[in-house]
């Protein structure tokens, strides 16, 4: 089998996501995407992200209709910062005669060389870099054969700009799929000031 691996902070899961990784699962045959919320993402301010357990469930919600689609608790399970060797050794342990492939964005792929353990994600998956509008391209600073380069409908969505516009009242209708805005709505997130209630009475 060709397994998509789509990490991300899901804060919240919107579109621009849900193409890239539709889009990279087409061009490369890929049997199944597990979209892969990150845990700890140390690279983003700790306190500004939203609990891992809500940024779990609105990818489920998020992915539900797709039969392709599947949602791993790998790095929200794990304790400790997320790295991405991490989540690749643990995937490659559930899917051991399967070849994997990780799929980023444009802005995560300039980054990438500050990841940790980087050299050692090339040997286990190949990368899947995708465009994505106010970001270049480019695989010039990555190992040679590691990374493939797609361009993809273009989405200017952030999660970012998709949480200043909960907080500012606006409409997130459309850049996110509709169980998410209900989602956010039901559990109040992204408004200013209010930190979402507690979850665990859910079990
Ligand atoms: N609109 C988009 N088009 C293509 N790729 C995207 C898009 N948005 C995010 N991605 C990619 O999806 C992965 C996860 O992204 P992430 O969850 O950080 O979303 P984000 O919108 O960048 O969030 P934030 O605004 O909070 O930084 C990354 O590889 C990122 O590059
Ligand atoms: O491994 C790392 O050191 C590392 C550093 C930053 C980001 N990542 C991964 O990149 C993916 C997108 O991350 P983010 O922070 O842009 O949501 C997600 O799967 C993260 O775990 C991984």
């Amino acid at each position: 089998m060709r397994v998509g691996v789509m990490g991300g902070t899901f804060d919240p899961i919107h579109h621009g996501h849900l193409v890239a990784a539709s889009e990279a699962a087409s061009r490369f045959d890929l049997d199944e995407v597990v979209f892969v919320p990150t845990g700890q993402p140390w690279q983003k301010s700790k306190t500004d992200v939203t609990p891992a357990e809500d940024r779990y469930l609105m990818t489920v919600v998020a992915t539900a209709s797709n039969p392709r689609f599947t949602v791993s608790r790998v790095d929200v399970d794990r304790v400790g910062p997320t790295y991405t060797v991490d989540t690749l050794h643990d995937l490659a342990a559930i899917f051991p005669d399967d070849e994997l492939f990780f799929i980023t964005g444009a802005d995560a792929l300039e980054q990438i060389l500050s990841w940790h353990r980087a050299d050692e994600m090339f040997r286990i998956a190949h990368f899947v870099g995708v465009t994505r509008p106010g970001f270049e391209l480019v695989s010039d600073h990555l190992p040679k054969g590691a990374v493939s380069l797609i361009e993809v409908p273009a989405m200017a969505i952030s999660s970012t700009d998709c949480r200043t516009r909960v907080g500012k009242g606006e409409p997130v209708w459309y850049l996110v799929p509709d169980g998410v805005v209900q989602y956010i709505a039901k559990r109040g997130l992204y408004r200013d000031g209010r930190p979402p209630s507690r979850l665990e009475h859910l079990g």
